[in-house]
């Protein structure tokens, strides 16, 4: 007898790595100008406010003109392989887009905005790229995650999304340690991005592995007469906006999120500052959490499958990054050893509240909505991910400087605020899990 594709253990996780490689090279590629602040600074003239608008580029596109909405929309009609290769030709245009401004434009060149005033053309440039890019990502994201919920649900779903976030950390952690020694080897700010471009080729290239695979599974599930099932009505959209427990998922995302990744992009300047550390090897420290992820994020997405406890893994994990940034703000606390420490907590919170809360919105919304719900819900935690670190930024720059360096007081206070609300958000899921029985607590893996 002929196995199935939908059976087949290679197949699935063929199909996983090969999803997981693409996105590996988005994450690389999103964060790899976060060890670059400081240089950005000293070399092209940019401000912590400017450094703070081009990161916060990420959301003109996804958040302001909603185009991640309309990623969901578009993956739930036309489907994963469409919307997968059209997401990663948008993500290259923004990488080659960004890369132009880095390398080409002269940072003294200045240029007037409708709304934005005057400000540096290579600024507006390069912030362009990331947000064309960034749409790429959000949606490429939202589309890796419908694909393993569709190949993986009924069996090692959560450890299969523990599977690609890991990949996807390990993308973070090259973007935390390699672009200062590129940098170094060749010395100048574009080259990193340059590399990220030509990985981001392969990625592209990869994801054609799945694009053939999943046409086998769909002839299969046709002759099944599984497919019909899968077709999205605009009015789905009014029914996830109207459950509760998605509200509390995605708030919890956006908090949670906007307390790590925005931090992110200002951990190597925050190492060097508050912890001394030499600003060669700044980025290492908070490279150490991807690092502790990459492991970790598979472990608990295991242990969810197997022994269930979802929500509960949430609550831990936001309560344990509560405990972090109350330690970051001990003022006498700056040995760098805490800060190891504290990256390594950080970095088990990181992985305890992902590994939990992707499978999660699978228990909360059916499968022909996922794709939007998905899509929903990171267009709330990108309002975070976007407005978090031009908040930082400006805060920096109002009431942080002390001569040609930053105090981190205040946006050390602001993380915290944001993760002590996490924690509402993480408590009143898991109320709603037990009101409306989702089955958050119960394991993903059917006997
Ligand atoms: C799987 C999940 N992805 C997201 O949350 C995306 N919206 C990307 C956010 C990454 C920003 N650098 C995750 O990474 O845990």
């Amino acid at each position: 007898m002929v196995q199935k594709i939908s059976d087949s253990v290679a197949a699935r996780w063929t199909v996983l790595i090969a999803v997981s490689l693409t996105m590996m090279c988005g994450y690389f590629m999103c964060d790899v100008m976060s060890p670059l602040k400081t240089l950005l600074q000293e070399i092209m003239g940019w401000d912590s406010v400017e450094y703070g608008v081009f990161s916060s580029s990420y959301g003109w596109l996804n958040v302001i003109l909603l185009m991640l909405i309309v990623g969901g929309v578009i993956l739930d009609k036309k489907g994963a392989r469409f919307t997968g290769v059209f997401a990663t030709g948008v993500m290259l245009i923004g990488a080659v887009l960004k890369y132009y401004g880095i390398e080409f434009i002269d940072p003294t060149i200045r240029t007037t905005l409708p709304f934005f005033g005057e400000m540096r053309l290579q600024l507006l440039v390069t912030s362009l790229g990331y947000a064309i890019f960034a749409f790429g990502y959000e949606t490429m994201g939202i589309t890796a995650t419908k694909i393993i919920v569709r190949w993986f649900k009924g069996k090692e779903m959560a450890l299969a999304l523990g599977m690609q976030v890991a990949f996807a950390r390990l993308g973070t952690m090259l973007a935390m340690v390699a672009p200062i020694p590129i940098y170094n080897m060749f010395g100048k700010l574009s080259t990193p991005i340059l590399f990220c471009t030509v990985l981001l080729l392969f990625g592209f290239a990869i994801f054609m592995v799945f694009v053939v695979m999943d046409r086998k599974l769909d002839k299969e599930r046709a002759q099944e007469a599984l497919a019909d099932d899968e077709k999205f009505r605009f009015s789905d959209i009014l029914l996830i906006f109207r459950n509760r427990g998605f509200w509390y998922i995605a708030m919890l995302c956006l908090l949670f999120y906007a307390a790590v990744f925005p931090f992110l992009k200002f951990a190597t300047e925050f190492m060097i500052i508050k912890f001394n550390v030499n600003p060669e090897y700044a980025g290492i420290i908070p490279g150490l959490l991807p690092l502790g992820t990459l492991f970790l994020t598979p472990l608990f997405g295991g242990i969810y499958d197997k022994k269930g406890k979802g929500a509960t893994i949430m609550l831990i994990g936001t309560l344990m990054l509560v405990g972090v940034y109350i330690t970051f703000s001990i003022t006498g606390l700056n040995h760098w050893l805490v800060a190891v420490a504290m990256m390594i907590v950080l970095g088990i919170a990181f992985s305890l509240v992902p590994s939990a809360m992707w499978p999660s919105v699978a228990k909360i919304i059916p499968m022909e909505r996922l794709g939007s719900a998905y899509a929903l819900i990171f267009w709330v935690q990108n309002i975070g991910l976007a407005g978090v670190p031009l908040v930082v930024g400006i805060v920096l720059d109002k009431y942080g400087k002390v001569g040609d360096s930053y105090d981190y007081t205040y946006p050390v206070y602001i993380f915290l605020a944001l993760c002590l609300t996490s924690v509402i958000f993480a408590l009143l899921l898991k109320r709603e899990d037990r009101v409306k029985g989702y089955g958050l607590e119960k394991p993903n893996i059917k006997k």
